[in-house]
């Protein structure tokens, strides 16, 4: 009978790789063991020895694969082979972990460390030394640093063979295992050292063998009876390129302890108790092994002992792992050799994806992208340059340009200005953050206002219900105001409270104790049937009927709500332009409407002088294009003269009889060009500056038809939809629908009604920046109109003439 032993996955190229090297004996059973041509390939040949016991007495042959057979080959043979596609690997970044397995005597410690007493017979750690320093000088574009640890795990017990011996077991420092976040493993307590050359990395090693724990055994007086894992640490960063990314890799060299079997030992008392921990540990190396094999198997006993817990990141996973199997190939050792190619070739069905270990220094990165920021800024700014947008800059704004957006702002809400000038991100931002400033003042200012005239009642308190009723309010069934009678509805007006006051839950309405009130008849009477058809103010009843509320302009409703009469967000817009009773049109609607009627000819002069703004504007930009060409130009052909004139002097210069330079005609007309471009630079940026004041002063005029146009609609509409004084306070004191709208019957301007408004909301806080910006506007207003004088155009007589920015001289707008 015979089986083969072999890796399921043997043709995987990313797995664990085993290799079998022999111990050169005299007496090797060449019956028994036969290494096929291939060089891959163990037959063994067993004899059925029932005194001392088959390891299955099933089978007689065996047969096991591995990757290769290393018999009789020289330590440099084996570290060809086996190592120094490993240590390369490690230079890149890879882990590697490399494992002599076998029992006691077949040579793993002479594979591993070698003999001492012959160079030649040096092993794989000074060797893998050796290359690794060899590949550092190769490698002078990076920074490499090395550093050696070498722990041993002796009954369970782990010792740093190079940090000073404990005296007894006792003293043995606490190491415990460690895993980081990625699966790492580190063993806290050991000691890693800096070794700068070979020669410090080999006195480690020989520190570390003198210091390992050696016991004598029946089967070889230099046997070890203990793991031991040499590590070869690398950290390299890349000295051209100064980048935040850095690896980190580990080369385990370990040597296991024997691998024989208790009984085989003949150990008695401490040894027998050696060869159990031994065993113990190999043999759950071994579970590992199947476990990790086993592509099914969730859980992975690597905690089980020290060694499997220390080697976990170092079989399988994202490391190179080769195991060398030693066999002692004498016909007693059969059985051990058996033992040792069955683990082996199980081993071999361990997958492993190799992967670089690459990490990232926070520090660096951070200064990195800072130096991506700026030349990203650099970048842009060259492209602003080119582009003609060169007055874009990437920094934060300062306060004063904080200040000019938040004015500009304030004026685009006024209405007096059109567009907001926007260039960058940045600007964008705090133009949004300025309306919402804006907004929320706003909203409490209003808030406010409403608080001072209205008693909120919360819809939760049922005794400020039970009051309100009291008083003639009546709720439906949703809670909402339905209905407020007459006798107290002249103590009480209703209204919704702003939606941003209370949350909608505990929403409520509000209830305004007034001076007095004679719109009674507005309200109709109950219904035949009792309850209340429409006794409410419109606004009510709107928002009563809307089966789904939709969310007006909050200023508006907040108007609204303060007065009986007010410009409703509901309703389709041919209704709001019927002059109706109670319910005016909206503002916006009836603006629209005067516009192209009553305000034709000031709407007209606005638009006319909005064009002219425009034309100039344009104007304005291809002037600063042409200016900065010629710059650029000026600024090539002083270049290109320099030039000439330091290759004249080099040259040795020519002086006619008066004494006079003599230059050549290229440098003459260089000088030439030179002299015309300057000049028309010159014209062309005077011609900018008038034109700027042209603009400057057209954006004045635009400004002021604009104020006028709202001014006169201001007039018409009061008088056209309200007409009692009391309907006229109360929309007055709705000025939020639209900043600064008035119904008196002698209208203040817009700009002046805002501004008389804020005042008086800021009295009480005159150090504000708002109170500061209404008290600076009020000053520009009156310098405005000083310097305007007779030119002002009156907007109240269509028909009168106006003036066009054409006429007016630049000079007077440059002092305005
Ligand atoms: N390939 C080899 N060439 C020459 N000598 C060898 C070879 N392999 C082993 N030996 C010799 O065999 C003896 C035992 O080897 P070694 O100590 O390396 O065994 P081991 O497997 O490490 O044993 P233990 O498990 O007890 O540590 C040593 O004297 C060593 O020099």
């Amino acid at each position: 009978m015979s089986g083969i032993s072999s890796a399921d996955g043997r043709n995987r190229k990313n797995r664990v790789h085993v290799y079998a090297r022999t111990r050169p004996t005299a007496n090797f059973a060449h019956d028994m063991l036969n290494f096929r041509p291939d060089g891959k390939t163990i037959d063994i040949h067993g004899r059925k020895d029932t005194k001392r016991g088959v390891v299955n007495n099933q089978l007689l042959d065996w047969h096991f694969k591995v990757d290769g057979i290393l018999h009789n080959a020289s330590q440099d043979e084996v570290y060809e082979n086996v190592a120094s596609r490993m240590v390369n690997n490690l230079l890149e970044g890879y882990n590697g972990t490399l494992m002599c397995y076998g029992q006691t005597g077949a040579g793993k410690t002479f594979t591993m460390t070698g003999a001492t007493e012959n160079y030649k017979h040096r092993g794989l750690i000074p060797r893998s030394l050796a290359q690794v320093y060899r590949e550092v000088e190769d490698r002078s574009e990076h920074a490499i640093t090395v550093r050696i640890s070498y722990l041993e795990i002796y009954n369970e017990t782990m010792f740093d063979l190079l940090s000073t011996l404990p005296e007894s077991i006792q003293s043995v420092p606490q190491m415990t295992i460690v895993e980081d976040d990625q699966g790492g493993v580190s063993v806290k307590g050991l000691s890693v050292h800096l070794a700068n050359t070979e020669e410090e990395a080999l006195n480690l090693l020989f520190e570390g063998e003198t210091n390992r724990a050696i016991a004598a055994h029946s089967l070889n007086s230099v046997s070890s009876r203990s793991h031991c894992i040499f590590t070869i640490h690398i950290e390299s960063r890349s000295r051209t390129e100064s980048n935040a990314k850095y690896i980190k890799s580990k080369l385990n060299l370990v040597d296991l302890a024997g691998s024989e079997r208790l009984g085989k030992t003949g150990s008695a008392g401490k040894t027998a108790m050696e060869a159990m921990y031994i065993n113990k540990s190999l043999s759950f190396l071994e579970q590992t092994v199947i476990a990790l094999a086993d592509r099914k198997r969730e859980h992975i006993p690597y905690r089980q002992t020290k060694l499997t817990h220390a080697l976990k990141d170092s079989i399988g996973g994202n490391c190179h792992t080769i195991m060398i199997a030693n066999i002692w190939g004498e016909s007693q050792q059969i059985e051990e050799t058996i033992s040792t190619l069955r683990f082996a070739t199980r081993i071999m069905c361990i997958a492993n994806v190799p992967s670089i270990n690459e990490y990232y220094d926070p520090a660096l990165l951070v200064k990195k992208l800072e130096r991506e920021i700026i030349s990203l800024k650099q970048e842009l700014a060259m492209h602003d340059t080119l582009t003609n947008r060169s007055q874009v800059s990437y920094e934060p704004l300062s306060d004063s340009q904080l200040y000019e957006i938040q004015r500009q702002v304030q004026r685009y809400l006024e209405g007096s200005l059109d567009e907001i000038d926007i260039v960058n991100v940045r600007q964008i931002q705090a133009v949004f953050s300025s309306f919402k400033g804006m907004v929320n003042q706003m909203e409490s200012q209003v808030e406010n206002k409403l608080r001072a005239k209205f008693t909120l009642i919360d819809r939760a308190d049922p005794n400020a219900i039970a009051a309100a009723q009291k008083a003639g309010v009546v709720f439906d069934e949703n809670g909402e105001v339905s209905y407020v009678g007459d006798v107290d509805r002249q103590n009480f007006g209703i209204g919704i409270a702003p939606s941003s006051s209370k949350p909608a839950s505990s929403s409520v309405v509000a209830a305004r104790r007034v001076k007095s009130r004679k719109s009674k008849e507005r309200a109709s009477p109950p219904s035949k049937s009792g309850a209340p058809s429409s006794p409410v103010p419109s606004t009510l009843q709107t928002e009563n009927s809307s089966p789904t509320r939709q969310p007006p302009d909050t200023r508006e409703s907040m108007a609204g709500a303060d007065a009986t009469s007010v410009s409703g967000s509901a309703g389709a817009v041919g209704d709001q332009m019927a002059p109706r009773e109670s319910t005016p049109p909206l503002r916006t609607v009836a603006f629209e409407e005067f516009k192209h009627e009553k305000g034709s000819e000031i709407n007209r002069i606005l638009t006319e002088n909005k064009d002219i703004l425009s034309q100039k504007k344009k104007q304005c930009r291809d002037l600063a294009k042409t200016i900065n060409g010629t710059k650029t130009e000026i600024d090539t052909t002083r270049e290109a003269l320099e030039m000439k004139r330091s290759d004249r002097m080099e040259q040795g210069e020519f002086v006619n009889e008066d004494g006079e330079t003599v230059i050549d005609e290229e440098e003459f007309m260089l000088i030439k060009k030179l002299k015309d471009l300057k000049s028309s630079y010159r014209s062309d940026y005077d011609e900018l500056r008038d034109v700027k004041s042209e603009v400057q002063y057209c954006q004045k005029l635009v400004d002021q038809c604009r104020q006028r146009l709202i001014q006169e609609f201001d007039t018409w509409y009061s008088q056209s939809f309200l007409t009692t004084s009391d309907e006229q306070s109360s929309a007055q004191a709705g000025f939020g629908a639209r900043l600064g709208t008035t119904y008196n019957a002698e209208p203040e301007d817009e700009g002046e009604r805002f501004e008389r408004l804020q005042m008086e909301l800021l009295m009480e806080n005159p150090d504000s920046a708002a109170f500061y910006n209404a008290k600076m506007r009020t000053e520009r207003r009156q310098t405005y109109e000083a310097a305007m004088g007779q030119a002002q155009p009156s907007l109240r007589k269509p028909g009168t003439p106006t003036i066009t920015v054409h006429n007016l001289p630049p000079s007077m707008l440059v002092q305005y």
